[in-house]
C-alpha cells in the first residue's frame, strides 16, 4: 500500500475536522477524495503531507509513518496544496532550481528541462511566475511536487478556477501521472471525479461516508450520475 490512513483524527479547538477515519490508496491508483466544503479533506492532506500533526490515528505514505518519519515521507511525497505560496518574483526555472535543491535533486538542470517539459511549461519557462495564467501556475505547482520524482502525489484541488482548455490539459497530465505513481486529489467538483479517479473516497463532516471503486459506485446506483450519488450520500450521512 502506498498510502494507509488509520483511525485518523483531527481535532481543531472545540471542532472535530476529521473523525476517526480509515482509507488506503495502492500504487499506480488515482483516488478522489471527495467531499463538500468543509468536509476535512485539505486537513487530511496536510496531515499526510507533514503540514500538520493528527490529533490520534496513523497516516503511513510508502510505509513511512507521518508523525515519527517526515523526512522519508517528504521524499516519497509530491503535495500541491489548494492556496500553494508561489514566489511571483522568480523565474519559472529558479522557482524550480529553489525546489530542487530542498530536495537535493541531482543532475537539476536537466531535471528541471525534463519537468518542464513533462507538464506543458515550455512556452512559458522564461517567464516570471507573477505572469504565468492560473492554470500555469498550478502547472509550475505540480511541477514543484514532481521535481523530486515522488512516487505519492497529493493534489488539493488541482484544476480549481481553470478555463476548460486549462481544465482538459491538466486532466490529461493527472492521468498519465497516474499510470506510474499512487495519486490523491480533492475536489468538490464531480465531473471532475468521474474523469479522473478509479476509487472514490467521499467524506462528510469528517467522516467517510463512501469508499469504493468509482464504477462499482454507479453500478450500485443505477441510473444516478456520480454528482446524485454524491448528494444521497453527503444527505443520508451513510
Ligand atoms: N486551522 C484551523 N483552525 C480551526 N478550524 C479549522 C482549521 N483548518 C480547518 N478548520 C476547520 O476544519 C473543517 C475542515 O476543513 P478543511 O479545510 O479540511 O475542509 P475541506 O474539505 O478541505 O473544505 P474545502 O472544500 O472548503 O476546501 C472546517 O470546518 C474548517 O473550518
Amino acid at each position: 500500500m502506498s498510502i494507509i490512513v488509520k483511525d485518523l483524527t483531527k481535532v481543531y479547538g472545540e471542532q472535530k475536522a476529521i473523525d476517526s477515519i480509515s482509507f488506503s490508496a495502492n500504487k499506480g491508483e488515482i483516488l478522489g477524495f471527495l467531499g463538500p466544503n468543509g468536509a476535512g479533506k485539505s486537513t487530511t492532506m496536510k496531515i499526510l503531507s507533514c503540514f500538520i500533526p493528527q490529533t490520534s490515528g496513523v497516516a503511513e505514505v510508502n510505509g513511512f509513518n507521518v508523525a515519527s518519519q517526515p523526512m522519508e515521507v517528504r521524499r516519497h511525497l509530491g503535495y500541491l496544496p489548494e492556496h500553494n505560496p508561489l514566489y511571483l518574483d522568480m523565474y519559472v526555472k529558479e522557482s524550480l532550481g529553489f525546489i530542487a535543491d530542498i530536495h537535493k535533486v541531482e543532475r537539476k538542470q536537466s531535471r528541471i528541462a525534463e519537468i518542464i517539459e513533462m507538464v506543458g511549461l515550455g512556452r512559458e519557462q522564461n517567464k516570471k511566475v507573477g505572469q504565468l495564467s492560473k492554470g500555469y501556475r498550478q502547472r509550475l505547482g505540480i511541477a514543484q511536487a514532481l521535481i523530486h520524482d515522488p512516487a505519492v502525489l497529493i493534489l488539493d484541488e488541482p484544476t480549481s478556477g481553470l478555463d476548460p482548455a486549462q481544465l482538459v490539459g491538466l486532466r490529461a497530465l493527472i492521468r498519465e501521472l497516474g499510470k506510474t505513481k499512487t495519486i490523491i486529489f480533492s475536489t468538490h467538483i464531480m465531473q471532475e471525479a468521474e474523469v479522473l479517479c478509479d476509487r472514490a473516497v467521499i467524506i462528510h463532516e469528517g467522516k467517510i461516508v463512501c469508499d469504493s471503486v468509482l464504477s462499482d459506485l454507479l453500478t450500485d446506483h443505477p441510473g444516478l450520475r456520480l454528482e446524485e450519488v454524491f448528494l444521497k450520500l453527503i444527505s443520508s450521512g451513510v
